[in-house]
């Protein structure tokens, strides 16, 4: 044995001594705020309490086919300009009340992304955009984010993808989703069981809509699990069970699944299992590859099929900002200070000039639709 090794073995003997088994590979625990304190410092006033409320009802009544509005969750893929996307929000509200007859629009307010394999996470777990996870400062810049939203008076969207994040925001959405890569997920299921507002479940990247059906009767059950409690402490969660669960069509590695066959079928699965059968369709992702040109397409085919009278469709999806397309963007490789502002970081999203005239496609097609029954 050489004499550097008979030296540096005690060392480590000595570190290993310190932590025992556990945390081996943890490089470092900073506490973070407690949800109430995160709350106490950014409250939501009453008012938008009321109004969150409001929308979250609206949700449900449109899911449960008793408002005969089309439910349109639309906006940025995430949100990592906060400007941006606020300069966003503004235009949203002003077309969302341009339609509020036909359309109940709900913005994307996205702060956390899944990742394929790695990549940026979103907001919350990387405000700064260069790969210091600065936490704290995130959950702080989402609930502003949000707050800031629903004071022009715009529903929120969101995906829940951590488990105790939505402590921190949750108050403030109205709608939520879990994503393809975590429906098939034990804890994201319970976690929708515990969730205020309606929460859909998209079908797996592999197109399996099965999981997603799972998923809808595992979190419309009560739960018992792991969580945080207000004050942050690890504590035994109880649930009552989310009624307001529902699919999301969004395509796979097989294929899209929008067309009027795949909601027909959908919806026949979903009847059997005891589940709403009015689903949404995302006209994003696998439903488009990717191609924010094609998502126009999407939406236009949506449209023109409820003009046509077809049931089953409570809602649709798109990605939009202000520019349209993506700009490639890893934390780290690029500089925060040269993107370009308004468009993606993540997924390609249509730009605001053709989401505006897909709204008022879809406004067109819900009108049609509401004649047609009203002459039949
Ligand atoms: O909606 C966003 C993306 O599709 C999802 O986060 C996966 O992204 P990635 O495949 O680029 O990691
Ligand atoms: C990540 C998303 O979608 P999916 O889970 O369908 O990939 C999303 O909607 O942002």
């Amino acid at each position: 044995m050489s004499i550097t090794a008979e030296t540096t073995a005690p060392a480590a003997d000595h570190r290993a001594a310190d932590r025992g088994t556990n945390n081996v590979r943890v490089k470092d625990f900073s506490p973070l705020p407690s949800p109430a304190e995160l709350r106490a410092e950014l409250p939501a006033a009453p008012g938008l309490q009321a109004q969150i409320e409001r929308h979250r009802d609206e949700v449900r009544a449109v899911l449960d086919g008793v408002d005969p509005r089309l439910l349109v969750i639309v906006g940025p893929c995430s949100i990592h300009d906060v400007d941006a996307g606020l300069e966003y929000a503004a235009r949203l509200a002003r077309v969302a009340e341009r339609h509020r007859g036909e359309l109940l629009i709900v913005m994307r307010t996205y702060f956390e992304k899944p990742r394929t394999t790695v990549g940026w996470k979103g907001l919350i777990n990387d405000p700064q955009l260069d790969g210091s996870h600065r936490i704290e400062e995130g959950l702080r810049a989402a609930r502003s984010f949000l707050l800031r939203v629903a004071e022009l008076g715009l529903p929120t969207a969101t995906e829940f993808l951590e488990p105790i994040t939505p402590q921190y925001v949750a108050d403030l959405v109205s709608w939520g989703a879990i994503g393809a890569r975590t429906t098939e997920s034990q804890i994201h299921r319970q976690l929708v069981s515990g969730l205020s507002m309606p929460v859909g479940f998209k079908n797996g990247t592999a197109g399996d809509l099965q999981i997603a059906i799972d998923a809808c009767g595992a979190a419309a059950a009560e739960q018992s699990f792991v969580g945080i409690d207000d004050d942050g402490r690890a504590s035994l969660v109880s649930t009552r069970g989310n009624r307001d669960v529902h699919l999301i069509l969004r395509g796979g590695s097989d294929g899209p699944n929008y067309s009027a066959a795949h909601v027909a079928s959908a919806a026949g699965t979903l009847s059997a299992a005891g589940l709403n059968p009015r689903l949404i369709v995302d006209a994003s992702h696998a439903n488009s590859g990717k191609s924010h040109e094609r998502q126009a397409v999407v939406v236009e085919d949506l449209a023109a099929r409820i003009s046509g009278g077809e049931e089953g469709i409570a809602g649709i999806m798109a990605e939009s900002f202000l520019v349209p397309g993506a700009q490639k963007f890893t934390p780290g490789a690029h500089d925060p200070a040269t993107l370009v502002p308004g468009q993606s970081i993540t997924d390609a999203c249509m730009g605001w000039d053709v989401t505006e005239v897909s709204l008022g496609r879809l406004a067109d097609a819900v009108v049609h639709r509401s004649r047609a029954a009203g002459e039949a």
